[in-house]
């Protein structure tokens, strides 16, 4: 099987300002050496501790960040990824419904496909009148109802879930992971991040476990969580 996307020995580093009280020049290889293939139609899990990069590598895939070293390739031109973080996204100067549209535009749809679809992407984000207001007077959950339901419509070829199942209100939160189970049973390709190995385990056909920006198992999404609970103490942030 061909894969849909290949990180071939991928790195990136962070290089951040020096600042008075610490003047030496720190890189932080986010990832390194990361050999990835993801198929078409597979459901993959990430686990692994706070700062082995799981966020960095949703942003790689994702083309918000690009890499230092190594080669991403897609084995199709205009393959659409979309990620649905917190934090990540939306112009603050412009309205829910305008942003809704440019991020549709963004992932290749026409104005049209997205203005017959935004008395539905308001609906399902149950947003109200927030939804004619811009997106910096929403709070981080009103944020994520817009990210969720731009995503439910725009039907992104992959989609890339970064730790956001659960959060939201409880209604939100029940609604939303209704709509990615049906992502989920259809054939396209998820990526999900989750602390929660029963997440990983229900929902994902494989998965891996990232330590230090590199891959350390990869598989059963049962026996990799099993490694990473026995194995993820060793290591140190
Ligand atoms: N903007 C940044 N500048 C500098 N270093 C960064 C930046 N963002 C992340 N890092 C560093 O890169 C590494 C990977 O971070 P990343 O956010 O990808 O980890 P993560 O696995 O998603 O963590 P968490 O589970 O806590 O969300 C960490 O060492 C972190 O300190």
């Amino acid at each position: 099987m061909t894969p849909l996307i290949t990180l071939d020995n991928v790195g990136l580093c962070y290089r951040p300002q020096r600042t008075i009280f610490s003047r030496t020049k720190k890189e932080i290889w986010a990832l390194r050496g990361l050999n990835l293939q993801i198929f078409e139609g597979e459901k993959l899990g990430i686990i692994g501790r706070n700062g082995c990069g799981k966020s960095t590598l949703m942003r790689v895939l994702a083309g918000i960040y690009g890499i230092d070293e190594g080669k991403m390739l897609f084995s199709r031109p205009n393959v659409h990824v979309e990620l649905l973080s917190l934090g990540v996204g939306f112009e603050g100067n412009l309205t829910g419904e305008e942003n809704a549209i440019l991020n549709g535009m963004l992932m290749g749809k026409s104005r049209g496909h997205m203005l017959e679809r935004i008395d539905k992407i308001r609906e399902f984000s149950g947003l109200g009148d927030f939804f004619d207001y811009p997106v910096y007077t929403y709070s981080s959950g009103m944020n994520l109802r817009l990210g969720f339901s731009v995503a439910m419509e725009t039907d992104p070829d992959v989609l890339l879930i970064d730790e956001v199942l659960g959060v939201g209100d409880e209604v939100f939160a029940a609604k939303s992971e209704a709509a990615i189970k049906e992502k989920f049973s259809s054939n396209r390709t998820v990526v999900l991040i989750s602390h929660d190995a029963e997440t990983i385990k229900r929902m994902c056909g494989r998965a891996i476990w990232l330590e230090k920006g590199q891959i350390l198992a990869e598989g059963d999404p049962g026996e990799v969580a099993e490694k990473y609970h026995t194995g993820a103490h060793q290591y140190k942030i």
